[in-house]
């Protein structure tokens, strides 16, 4: 007899939302560039399903610049685009699910087939369409797994009411919540560098590491959709998520095996052992215009048409985190965020203590290992040498691995590339677990009730700054030292 494996059997992705700016702009390309990639199974077959109606043309036509067709994949797009189906119908009709369903089925011959339901859709539909793809379209012959985007509810209560929701539909192998920046090359990094170095192993603790700088910038504002941003802010938006999935791997303890409930068990542990964020422990700032910039770089964040003119909606925060347990207690963890900033950055930056016994007359700089998540990969430990030659003198320099310079010829997938064949797999190592969820709305909830209800002002900084020059200060408080002293010359490869 035949041995078929998992990928031979029949498999439905349902794309809900279809019609939206996440589908077309991220989705479709992401499920194209798999299926382009042989890396699916080759029995595939693609639906999207929104209110609008539409053909799979037009859903084509939409998607097509986004797509990134190479000369001379125009043959294998055409097949891809015949994989696909379109049904139009509403989120919250019964009948309409049924009607899917029977579109699903006629394609699922022999004795497995399974579904995966990717919810692209906004919070507010999102009830509706668990409860009509459990009751009209769970797979009677194989697996059903449904991915759910962010947010995860506003706070901890609805995030809470929104866990149960569908904790009373699927279980959790079957929910896939994305962060998509667990699908990130150096995000996934983290464990590795951790967890296979002896070298940087035993000094990860509060004995060597003064203080841990995680940051995001980003160098627009919110260009016309701040109605949505508005109601989120950016603590919600990045720092309780990205941010502070990434200090979870970086402080979490070494799982017990890679099996992905080992894992996420660490960084549960870990997150217990934070207290709430305090007020003193936290600064936020909102964007103006810059008057000598140019374009959108004029408008502050009040000056977007779908903001309210008097919103005290954070676009910049900088909150330290306390970590309670023996390795990490007295180090601050320090999360920072922004838009409309100077720059496109996400990096871990670990700084290590002053050598002590210091024999140098204080010229030796702390050692930083920066592990940069984009623009361009890299990982690179700043240290002190002698200057070469026949002077005695400290140099600060690097050990540099830059991906573009040492991995040539390999090319490193986007973060849903990797997320959605995860769920096609089965592994949830890079997917957020509901006790995950809750650990950080009770580790954010306090504060955000608190800058909302006491009507803290955020503080002005200019489009295209660093940020508000306060955070600085407070960074240079919280252990973080900055000397401005270190050059990097890029090698020449
Ligand atoms: N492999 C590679 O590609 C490597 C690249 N480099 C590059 O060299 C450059 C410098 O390296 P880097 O590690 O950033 O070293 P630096 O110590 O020079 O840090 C520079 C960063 O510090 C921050 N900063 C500036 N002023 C202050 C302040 N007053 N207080 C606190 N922080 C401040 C700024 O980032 P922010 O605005 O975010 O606060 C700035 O980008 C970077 O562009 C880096 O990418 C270096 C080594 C290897
Ligand atoms: O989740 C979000 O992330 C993006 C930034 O993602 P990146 O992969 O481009 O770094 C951010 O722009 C958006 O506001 C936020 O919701």
């Amino acid at each position: 007899m035949e041995n078929k494996t998992e990928f031979d059997y029949p498999h439905t992705f349902v794309l809900l939302g279809a019609s939206g700016d996440l589908a077309r702009k991220k989705i479709y390309p992401t499920i194209w560039y798999l299926y382009r990639d042989n890396l699916l199974p080759h029995n595939t077959k693609f639906i999207g399903y929104a209110r609008t109606k539409q053909s799979v043309s037009e859903v084509r036509e939409r998607c097509q610049k986004y797509m990134k067709i190479r000369p001379g994949e125009e043959e294998k797009l055409e097949t891809f685009w015949n994989a696909n189906n379109y049904v139009a119908g509403s989120y919250d009709g019964r009948i309409d699910y049924e009607f899917l369903n029977r579109i699903i089925s006629n394609h699922e011959k022999g004795p497995i087939a399974n579904r995966i339901f990717y919810l692209a859709v906004p919070p507010t539909v999102f009830e509706d369409v668990t409860v009509n793809i459990k009751n009209a379209c769970t797979s009677s012959k194989g697996f059903t797994r449904v991915i759910i985007e962010k947010p995860f509810g506003r706070d901890d209560v609805s995030s809470e009411k929104l866990s149960n929701h569908l904790a009373g539909l699927f279980i959790e192998e079957q929910i896939y919540r994305i962060d998509h920046y667990l699908g990130k090359e150096m995000v996934q990094n983290l464990m590795t560098i951790r967890f296979a170095n002896q070298i940087f192993n035993p000094a990860w603790n509060r004995e060597n590491i003064a203080s841990v700088l995680i940051s995001f910038k980003e160098p627009f504002g919110t260009e016309g959709r701040g109605g949505y941003f508005d109601d989120f802010g950016i603590i919600r938006d990045v720092m309780q998520n990205h941010l502070l999935q990434i200090l979870s791997l970086v402080a979490m303890e070494k799982p017990v095996t890679l099996n992905p409930n080992d894992i996420r068990d660490e960084k549960v542990k870990v997150l217990r052992h934070i207290q709430p964020i305090e007020l003193k422990d936290i600064l936020i700032g909102q964007y103006v215009g810059n008057p000598e910039g140019q374009g959108e770089e004029k408008l502050g964040y009040l000056d977007d048409p779908t903001v309210p003119g008097d919103s005290l909606t954070p676009t910049y925060a900088l909150a330290t985190l306390w970590i309670n347990n023996a390795r990490w207690q007295g180090v601050p963890f320090i999360l920072r965020c922004g838009k409309a900033l100077n720059e496109r950055k996400a990096e871990v930056r670990v700084q290590y203590k002053d050598v002590p016994g210091d024999i140098f007359s204080g010229h030796a700089k702390r050692n930083e290992l920066v592990i940069r998540v984009q623009p361009g990969e890299a990982l690179y430990l700043k240290m002190m040498s002698k200057s070469p030659g026949m002077k005695f003198d400290l140099v600060e320099t690097e050990l540099d691995l830059t991906y573009s310079a040492r991995y040539k010829e390999a090319s490193v997938p986007d973060a849903y590339e990797r997320l959605i064949l995860d769920v096609f797999t089965g592994t949830q190592m890079h997917f957020v677990r509901s006790d995950e969820l809750k650990e950080a709305w009770r580790v954010f909830t306090p504060i955000l009730k608190d800058l909302e209800d006491n009507h803290i002002k955020p503080v002005p900084y200019v489009y295209g700054s660093r940020g508000p020059k306060e955070a600085d200060d407070k960074l240079a408080g919280y252990d973080f030292k900055y000397s401005g002293s270190y050059k990097w010359k890029k090698p020449i490869h």
